[in-house]
């Protein structure tokens, strides 16, 4: 049995992407660069206001109060800002280019004005409320690193760099395989003996697409070793990572590893040293990787969220270390020693404190939905008091 440590360096050890395609930003959003990204305008495109009121020049409002007549009016995308000639001012707009010779804008609240001329009388603030041309990155500028996760502020980075087309690392494609002859679809249950709801894969396939996969669909399977070969088969053929949920531990139907033998299951880890979680396994077979998590929901959950999520990251082309973010939390109630497995205590966050929930049940599910963080215990330490600060990941 390996380290969590240990698992996640195997983890990042397989988690390279699969290609890379230049694709239009209006579909980029939650994939990841797989090329910088540079500028292909100056922004602004010239010196622009960078408020409602009248261009001047300095030298015409060295004695106040003053009044100049207004000689045009300028709007943002009506051309370039023409020229200030000395004696007069123009009026401007948020966004509009700044007429050449014009040393700044007086806000339209601090000029009294007729239409026809504007009258200046406050002095001259220290702001001249002009955004200078290229002022915030000129063309070329490196506006992202590849690598980098698309989300909103990147799409507003990349568009006003006016780039149409970004390369993004492909997604991964996924198969859930949830095996199991007590599983039955939600709500479905109910109207048979001995059923019970298949709740995992919807979590686990959530939590995937969340990281950046693709997935080409979830299947449930029957505790037979034959029809189960027949789905792996098909599985390992057109994914790259299958999930196979349940049938991990040491029962006489747990079938999850036996079922990609025939595809040459080359395991890279088996069993995991954590709590909840342990017989959580990783390997590779007929070309895809296989994950496999165990059928008790929480456990699903808590390796999923673990390794799973670093496992897709990395395929997206981020680093499998960005899905792991540790930060120090305070406890808000003693947790008791950690025995012989790492233990990933589930804990609500309540007033920037973590609170453990009262069900550490691996099976439970009801108390999935509370559970914000998870907090890591290293093995064998002693119990801590409330107040101490842990290590704790969002969950
Ligand atoms: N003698 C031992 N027994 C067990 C061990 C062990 O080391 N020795 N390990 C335990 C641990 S730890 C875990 S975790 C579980 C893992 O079991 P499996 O991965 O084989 O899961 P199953 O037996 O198939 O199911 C366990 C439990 O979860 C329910 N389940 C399964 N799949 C789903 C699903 N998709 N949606 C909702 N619920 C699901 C299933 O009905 C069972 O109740 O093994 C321990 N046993
Ligand atoms: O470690 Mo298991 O995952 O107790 O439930």
């Amino acid at each position: 049995m390996i380290s969590f440590d240990e698992a996640f360096a195997a983890v990042r050890a397989v988690a390279c992407p699969t290609g890379s395609a230049v694709i239009p930003i209006g579909e980029a959003e939650g994939r990841t660069l797989a090329a910088a990204v540079h500028a292909e305008v100056d922004s602004p495109w010239c010196d622009v206001s960078a408020m409602d009121g009248y261009a001047v020049r300095d030298a015409d409002l060295s004695a106040l109060p003053a009044r100049l007549p207004v000689a045009t009016r300028n709007f943002a995308g009506s051309g370039s800002g023409g020229t200030l000639a000395a004696g007069t001012c123009v009026r401007i707009f948020t966004g509009a280019p700044v007429p050449l010779g014009a040393d700044r804008v007086v806000i339209q609240e601090h000029v009294e004005t007729d239409g026809d001329t504007a009258g200046f009388a406050r002095p001259l603030s220290p702001v001249r409320h002009i955004r200078p041309r290229g002022g915030d990155f000129e063309r070329g500028a490196l506006l992202l690193e590849a690598n980098r996760r698309i989300g909103y502020r990147e799409l507003v980075a990349i568009a006003g760099g006016d780039v149409a087309e970004v390369a993004c690392w492909r997604r991964p494609r996924i198969m859930l395989l949830g095996t199991g002859d007590e599983l039955a679809a939600p709500g479905e249950a109910k109207h048979r003996a001995g059923a019970v709801p298949e709740s995992v894969s919807l979590g686990v396939g959530a939590l995937a697409h969340r990281w950046g996969a693709h997935s080409l669909g979830a299947i449930r399977l029957p505790d037979e070793l034959a029809a189960m070969e027949r789905a792996a088969e098909d599985a390992v053929a057109s994914a790259d990572l299958v999930i196979v949920t349940g049938g991990a531990s040491v029962g006489e139907k747990d079938f999850a590893k036996a079922m990609f033998e025939r595809q040459g299951l080359d395991l890279i880890f088996s069993k995991v040293a954590i709590k909840p979680g342990k017989p959580v396994w990783l390997g590779r077979a007929g070309g895809a990787l296989v994950m496999g998590l165990p059928g008790n929901p929480t456990s699903a959950m808590v390796t999923a969220r673990l390794l799973l999520a670093p496992l897709i990251a990395g395929l997206c082309g981020r680093d499998p270390g960005e899905a792991l973010r540790w930060k120090s939390i305070a406890l808000a109630a003693a947790l008791p020693p950690c025995g012989s497995r790492e233990t990933f205590v589930r804990a609500a966050w309540k007033d920037g404190r973590a609170v453990p929930l009262d069900n550490q049940d691996s099976g439970a599910q009801r108390s999935l939905a509370a559970a914000d963080l998870l907090l890591r215990r290293r093995a064998d330490t002693d119990a801590i008091e409330a107040g101490v600060m842990v290590e704790a990941v969002s969950f």
